[in-house]
């Protein structure tokens, strides 16, 4: 993720949808981040289809739930041959050990292990709510952070966050722990189901590895347009 992607979310419902989004992508080599409701539908074809086109897939499944299930679900998703992979934080260590183990146990020979990081706590997600809900006492930052470290010690190669907590989880773990930010929009975009909300220029001042943008991109009338668009604000002048 040296090149800090802009990874687009191809939430659709089939992969002919996806094919004819793609159809007018034909000069860009993306990154691609397929969620549950393309690969529940379509299952691993997704994964091949979109690196035999050459991009880089973000198989973005969220595991969560016993070490022994994840280990193996792992196992067999690292055999795919995506680039990156999710678990959420709230499994707890044991279950992202196992994560990591069964990703390294899945790789083939003489390929590269995709890259794994921990959602800490949905971009989705607002402090009153998260302490109500979910019955933790202490801030939202404070959670995230927590959850940041706790990856960070089982060994993960980062976490999703949004941009507002990025730059303490950096400070804390170092800048080669990637940061993965969805929850970004541009200044006139609806924020739709999204709470913890910044633009790709705060995006990129805050030293984001990664930023992933679904329906501004997707929805667009002129998808190309709108990416190249997005490309400009996220990369701006320095990068
Ligand atoms: O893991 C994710 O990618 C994710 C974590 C999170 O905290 N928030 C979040 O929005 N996402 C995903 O990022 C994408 C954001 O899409 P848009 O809100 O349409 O830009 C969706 O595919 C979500 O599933």
């Amino acid at each position: 993720m040296q090149d800090n992607p802009l990874i687009i979310a191809l939430d659709f419902g089939s992969l002919n949808e996806v094919e004819r989004f793609l159809e007018p992508f034909n000069k860009h080599n993306l990154f691609l981040k397929v969620g549950m409701e393309l690969f529940y539908k379509e299952g691993p074809r997704t994964v091949h289809t979109l690196k035999e086109m050459g991009h880089r897939v973000f198989l973005d499944l969220k595991l969560h739930d016993i070490p022994n299930t994840v280990l193996s679900a792992m196992r067999s998703l690292s055999s795919l041959g995506c680039d990156l992979v999710t678990v959420h934080a709230a499994g707890g260590r044991a279950m992202m050990e196992a994560a990591m183990e069964g990703l390294e146990a899945g790789t083939p020979a003489g390929e590269t292990r995709p890259a794994c990081v921990a959602v800490t706590q949905l971009t989705s997600t607002e402090e009153a709510r998260m302490q109500a809900e979910q019955l933790i006492p202490v801030s939202l930052e404070e959670s995230v952070l927590h959850y940041a470290a706790l990856a960070k010690s089982a060994g993960l190669d980062g976490v999703v966050c949004s941009a507002w907590e990025a730059g303490k989880i950096m400070e804390r773990q170092g800048n080669g722990f990637l940061t993965v930010t969805p929850g970004i929009r541009m200044g006139t975009d609806s924020h739709q189901d999204q709470k913890r909300v910044a633009t790709p220029e705060k995006a990129r001042e805050a030293g984001i590895s990664a930023i992933v943008v679904g329906r501004p991109i997707i929805r667009a009338d002129k998808p190309v347009e709108a990416y190249e668009t997005w490309m400009e604000a996220w990369k701006g002048a320095t990068r």
